[in-house]
């Protein structure tokens, strides 16, 4: 057997067209949408993204304003700039690139981020609206895999979804989101016990660990859904979590890397721009973007 490809980078193509065509009717009412993007050091990895995420953001018609500052910038220039952003009317989204360099609190820098233009949805107002339901804006990268799940299940009721991997930025935010489409979640992390036999249970396997090829095939439940978080550079190139040459044998369905969950993340950056934008304006939500 051998799993169909949830193919993120034609999804992603397809989601920036729906997106081009909201911004161009929103421009049509005098409205430009603008993203902030924030890079502090020189993190070539990081680079790579800030680069891409403002090629997108021009090609989808919205401005891009990049803000570079050096490693050793003090944290307090930082939040100055936050608080330019916060006020620039022409600015609805602001993204500040983590990991950011040791001498900054990370979570004072994200905090000071108004959360209504916080399109990463990292922001303690925005983890809280998520997990009680209410508005948000919701993390990037666990949006583009509802997406990407959604589009491939179809309801996601009752199924049994395993999320390998705790983090505030995918594991957490991904079991929310699960848990509102009324699956049933459990989130695996370095303590669990017996992880292949908790994995062989699920229906969804969402892996967010950050070790390449972690995930087996005999992990994986014959016919599941699997969405391979993980970006891990080897000698071999870009590789997921899981050992994908393995697990497409028992899949029923997996995500590639590259070209499966990366570029949806960019999308969906771009989705709770034009999100944000709406809502600054008193415009209703755009239909899809938002789960
Ligand atoms: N505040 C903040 N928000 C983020 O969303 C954020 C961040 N900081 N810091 C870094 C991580 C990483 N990230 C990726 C986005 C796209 C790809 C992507 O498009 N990957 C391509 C491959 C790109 C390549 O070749 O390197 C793919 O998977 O096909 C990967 C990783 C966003 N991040
Ligand atoms: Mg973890």
């Amino acid at each position: 057997m051998s799993a169909t490809l949830i193919d993120g980078k034609a999804f992603a193509a397809g989601l920036r067209t729906r997106i081009a065509t909201e911004v161009a009717a929103m421009k049509a009412q005098g409205i430009t949408p603008g993203l902030a993007v924030v890079l502090v050091g020189e993190d070539p990895a990081s680079q790579v993204y800030v680069r891409s995420k403002g090629k997108q953001t021009l090609e989808v018609g919205m401005n891009s304003y990049e803000h570079k500052l050096p490693a050793e910038t003090p944290e307090a220039d930082l939040l100055a700039l936050i608080e330019r952003l916060n006020a620039d009317p022409a600015v609805n989204g602001i993204l500040v690139q983590l990991p950011l360099p040791a001498h900054m609190d990370e979570e004072a820098v994200i905090n000071a981020i108004l959360p209504e233009k916080d399109v990463d949805g990292f922001t303690v107002l925005n983890v809280g609206r998520l997990a009680t339901g209410q508005k948000a804006m919701v993390p990037c990268t666990p949006l583009g895999c509802l997406m990407m799940l959604r589009e491939h299940l179809g309801s996601l009721s009752g199924k049994n979804a395993v999320v390998i991997g705790r983090s505030n930025i995918v594991g957490k935010p991904m079991a929310q989101l699960l848990l509102r489409d009324s699956a049933t979640v459990t989130i695996a992390h370095s303590r669990t016990q017996d992880l292949p036999g908790l994995c062989r249970t699920a229906d969804i396997l969402v892996a967010a660990v950050g070790r390449a090829n972690f995930v087996k095939g005999d992990w994986v439940k014959p016919g599941a859904t699997v969405i391979d978080v993980g970006i891990n550079r080897t000698d071999d190139g870009l590789v997921g979590d899981v050992d994908f040459a393995e697990a497409e044998q028992v899949a029923g369905a997996i995500t590639p890397v590259p070209g499966g969950v990366g570029p949806m993340t960019i999308a969906c950056l771009l989705a709770n721009t034009l999100t944000a934008t709406a809502r600054a304006n008193g415009l209703p939500d755009p239909e899809g973007l938002t789960p």
